[in-house]
């Protein structure tokens, strides 16, 4: 089978939310789809009421098909390091018509300040490869990895838009959403990431900057995360701009037009459009850049800033990512 739900952007395409039905009667909770994680976790009846924010939660009390799953954890924590904890159940989960019958889903008894705050998520749906799930003492596999093989293909897509709503699809391609043709390339999972090698980059109109590294995938980071060698290069064509130390990263006067930014797959070159480098307003003059160093992570994070500008294949049967301009 096969299905499509849709991703709506919150404020700066910061995160994007997707409905999620959980349980019988099915109960609709909004989760956050992170390609660069592997826990589906979820606010509920458990989660202390002064960590919550009027988030929507999952109850399985309320659930004829939830079963508690005795002994088992979980602990995670994110990369701007963010956490949750709790422990787990066993329920029916559907994503667009899709369902899995036995979903390992994580009841949050312990959530962050910053996952407090973030009143409209309940939670997240990991969709990296399932040896990085933090369930213990027994891993659980993702929402994709339990329905790959029922799946017409064993795939899904990503094709998130700026500030508007766009679709997760799982188990087809649906050709509107691209143009041109698909440039596959193999993923590198050996860390549970869907990682590749870019091939290169380019600002602007300028030329192509041959270079092979490593990156990942990751929709779950707001930001284009690259080596400070590029985002230095980048920046340098853009006046005004400059590092600062105290806002964390580059930032640059609101009135800037921005150049484009180009990467290489291959011989693929996807194109990321300059507007898309402006993340947010600090003050109501000087913006703070959607292109940042990732030197301190020690690994690329092709986030949503990239990822808003493409189409992006996700498949679990060949273990390759799919490029497409749209
Ligand atoms: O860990 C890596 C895996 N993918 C990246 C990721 N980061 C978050 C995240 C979401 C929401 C929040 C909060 F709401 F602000 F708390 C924090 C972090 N989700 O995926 C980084």
């Amino acid at each position: 089978n096969f299905g499509t739900v849709e991703t709506i952007p919150e404020a700066f395409d910061r995160e994007y939310l997707s409905p999620v039905q959980i349980g019988t009667p099915p109960q609709t909770v909004n989760l956050n789809f992170d390609t660069g994680s592997a826990d589906l976790w979820v606010n509920t009846n458990e989660t202390p009421e002064n960590q919550q924010n009027g988030q929507v939660e999952y109850n399985p009390t309320l659930s004829s098909t939830a079963k508690k799953m005795e002994g088992a954890t979980w602990d995670i924590t994110y990369g701007d390091g963010s956490a949750s904890s709790g422990i787990v159940y066993t329920d029916v989960v559907s994503i667009g018509g899709v369902t899995v019958q036995s979903q390992a889903v994580e009841s949050a008894q312990q959530v962050s300040s910053s996952f407090q705050a973030d009143a409209a998520s309940s939670g997240l749906l990991g969709l990296a490869y399932g040896t990085i799930n933090t369930v213990q003492p027994v891993q659980q596999k993702t929402f994709f990895e339990n329905a790959m093989n029922d799946l017409a293909s064993p795939l899904f897509t990503v094709n998130l838009m700026k500030q508007a709503a766009g679709s997760y699809d799982f188990g087809y391609i649906n050709a509107s959403e691209y143009t041109g043709e698909i440039q596959y390339t193999p993923v590198d999972n050996s860390r549970g990431f869907w990682g590749f090698n870019p091939s290169g980059f380019q600002v602007g109109n300028s030329s192509f900057n041959a270079s092979s590294w490593y990156a990942i995938a990751d929709t779950g980071t707001s930001l284009l995360l690259l080596p400070s060698g590029m985002v230095d290069i980048y920046w340098s064509a853009v006046s005004g701009a400059k590092f600062d130390a105290l806002q964390g990263g580059y930032t640059f006067p609101c009135n800037t037009t921005l150049p484009s930014f180009t990467f290489g797959v291959e011989e693929y070159r996807g194109v990321i459009p300059g507007h898309f480098m402006n993340y947010a307003a600090i003050t109501k003059t000087t913006c703070f850049g959607g292109i940042q160093s990732s030197d301190a992570l020690g690994f690329s994070i092709f986030g949503d800033v990239a990822l808003k500008a493409q189409f992006v294949v996700f498949d679990g049967g060949d273990n390759t990512l799919g490029w497409a301009n749209k």
